[in-house]
This record gives structure tokens, sequence and C-alpha cells, in this order.
């Protein structure tokens, strides 16, 4: 057996946490012969719900979990970890766009990237679920200067997988048959699901999506929609935001980055734009990566059709303000911000 690695989740008393803390110490994450060390970080008026959880880990005897930490101080909660699930933020109720999260979310983060920055491994592998999650991300990676920036993402892989599962079900085809659909920019309403780039194997032959779906109409339309909207329909139905969906995408963002993607295919994530593809420089963009030796790369080379050019200049053009935006409310000189 590994030696046990930490693994922190903030939110622990939420609702994704619930499904994810599960997930992860099922080995479905890190592998089923690793084992793991989970801090459960929430806040003081949490610590009830906590304890609860804690007992549920216990009862559920889980073989992998030799050790679990519930605690509301960040020092204790990101010492010595090896991932960072950053969960824990107010979350989007209906009617909300989640940009309106902005001003709440961006000090907890500051917090976090501070507590990071001090505490954690310096190769932690951080994935920013808490909204806006892309701008999270940057804010705590400002705060976190001696961990490289590389290894800030934001959760872009739920869009992902709705896309791929909206694909699927209009191709009459498993989702496992269903590869390299895209999601480009803000994890928000600007969003842009791609089926541009994307296969799919049916009877034996992989064809592209867009042959095998032959309806532009529906790939520029309601497809796109569906998929940007989908987080507030889950709201309107739920009345609360999704959660057991999160939770697996949030195995699935990690999942990948810590064991890497197969030859040909890449999954999307926010991490720093280089301006690939004209995106703004220096804000968390979710572009499609490769994976290997837990090192991500962005996907060169793709050609864009001008109706995708036009809206990666839309999220694009979102995250620049949010980034403004999250400036103002710090309010203070973050250098590398
Ligand atoms: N990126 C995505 O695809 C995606 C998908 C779903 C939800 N989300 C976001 O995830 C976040 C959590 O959602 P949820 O449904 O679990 O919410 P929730 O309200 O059920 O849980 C959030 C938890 O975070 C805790 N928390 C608040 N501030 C904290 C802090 N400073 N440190 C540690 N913990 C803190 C709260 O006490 C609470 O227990 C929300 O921002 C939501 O919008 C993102
Ligand atoms: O939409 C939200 O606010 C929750 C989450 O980001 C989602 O996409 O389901």
């Amino acid at each position: 057996m590994a030696e046990p690695i930490r693994v922190v989740v903030t939110g622990a008393a939420g609702q994704i946490a619930y499904s994810l803390l599960y997930m992860i110490a099922r080995g479905e994450v890190f592998g089923k012969d690793q084992p793991i060390v989970l801090h459960l970080l929430d806040i003081p008026p949490m610590v009830g719900v906590l304890e609860g959880v804690v007992m549920e880990l216990a009862d559920c005897a889980l073989p992998l979990l030799v050790e679990v930490v519930p605690t509301t101080d960040p020092a204790v909660g990101f010492k010595d970890v090896s991932a960072a699930f950053l969960v824990g933020a107010m979350p989007r109720k209906e009617g909300m766009e989640r940009k309106d999260l902005l001003s709440a979310n961006v000090k907890i983060f500051r917090t976090q990237g501070q507590a990071l920055d001090k505490f954690a491994k310096k190769d932690v592998k951080v994935l920013v679920v808490g909204n806006p999650a892309n701008t999270n991300a940057l804010v705590c990676s400002s705060y976190a200067p001696s961990i490289p920036r590389e290894n800030f993402s934001a959760m872009t892989r739920l869009d992902q997988n709705r896309a791929t599962s909206q694909i699927a079900a209009k191709l009459g085809v498993p989702i496992s048959a269903v590869k390299n659909i895209i999601i480009w920019g803000n994890h928000s309403s600007t969003q842009y699901p791609d089926a541009g780039q994307a296969k799919v194997t049916a009877n034996g032959t992989v064809k592209s999506v867009v042959d095998a779906i032959n309806d532009n109409g529906y790939l520029q339309g309601s497809f796109v929609e569906t998929v940007q909207k989908r987080g507030a329909a889950v709201i309107a139905a739920r009345k609360m935001s999704s959660a057991m969906s999160a939770a697996k995408a949030a195995c699935d963002h990690m999942h990948d980055w810590w064991n890497g993607t197969a030859p040909g295919q890449f999954v999307s994530m926010g991490v720093f734009s280089d301006g690939s593809y004209d995106s703004p420089k220096d804000v968390i963009f979710s572009f499609p990566v490769e994976i290997k030796n837990k090192q991500w790369k962005i996907v060169s080379g793709l050609t864009l059709s001008d109706f995708a050019k036009t809206k990666l200049s839309v999220t694009g053009k979102e995250l620049q303000e949010e980034k403004d935006e999250a400036l103002s409310v710090l309010d203070s000189n973050v250098s590398n911000l």
C-alpha cells in the first residue's frame, strides 16, 4: 500500500461535499490502492453538521480512509495537503447570476489562497468548485505565490458532462461513445459548449459529431443554450443548486489531473490563459487540455469557426470583467492578479 495522502474538502458540511467525500474516500479519484487522510473544513456555525458527516464517514467503514480531520481552522485544514477541493462558498439561489456571488465569495478565496500558500504541499493540486469558480481560482492563486499557478484550476467538467450527455442522448448512443466535447471560457451562462471537435463511435466507426448530428441549427442553438442554462434549470427544479452531478464532475476533474488523459482525448478545465485562441491572458479560462504526469497542456492547433470565435470572445470579455470586479472588491495591491 502507498503512503496516505492528505486531501482537503472545504464546505465539507454542505451538499456537494456530502456526495464528494464518499466518492473520494472510496478511491474513485486517487485510486483503489491510495490511502487517504480527509481534512474537512467548514465554518464554526456548521460544526454540529460536520460532526454528523464524520460519524457517517466512520459508519461507511471504508478501507482506504485512514483518518478524518474535521476543522474550522484553515491552518489545520490545509496542512500538508496534496489535493484541495475548494467547494465551500455561498451557492446561487433562484434568479441570481453566478457573478452576483462574486463579492461574498472572492474574500473566502483570498483567505484560502493565503492558507494554501502557508500550509499546503507546494505541489498541491487545487480544484475550485465554489462559484464564480474561474475568478475564485484566480484570486486563490494570486494569494498563494509560492505554489505554481498551473496548480490552480476551476471546474467546468460538470458543463462538459452535461454537454456530452445531451449529445449522446440526441444520437441515441451511450455516453462513452462521445469524446472531446469542449467547454470554452467561463463556468457561467456565457460559456461556449462546442461539439465542433467531438467524435462519436457508432457501429464500430468513428465519425465527427457535427456530421453525425447534421444539424447546425441545433448545435449552435438549443444545444448551447441547454448546457449554458442547465445549472439554473436544476436550481429551479430542486430549489438548490446541483450537488450529486457537481461532486461527480469534481471527481472526474481531479481523477484525470492525477492519472492523465487517454491518447487523443481531451477534457476541459479552467486554467490560466496564455492567450491561446485569442482569449484574454491571465484569467482562468476553460480550455481543452491533455494531461500527462499530472501536468495539463492546452490542446493547440484546433480550427475554430467564426461562430465559435464570437462565442469565445463573449465569454473572455466576461472573465476580464469579473477579474476587474474582483480586484475592486479585494481593494488591494495584489501584484500578480
Ligand atoms: N463549478 C461548478 O460546476 C459548480 C456546480 C455546483 C455548485 N457549485 C458551487 O459550489 C458551491 C457549494 O455548493 P453547495 O451546494 O455544496 O453549497 P452548500 O451551501 O450546501 O455548502 C456550502 C458549504 O460551504 C461552507 N462554507 C462557507 N464559507 C466557508 C469557508 N469560508 N470555509 C469553509 N467552508 C465554508 C458552508 O458553511 C456550507 O457548509 C457554491 O458556490 C455553488 O454555487 C459549483
Ligand atoms: O448554476 C449554479 O449556480 C450552480 C452550478 O454552478 C451549476 O452549474 O449547477
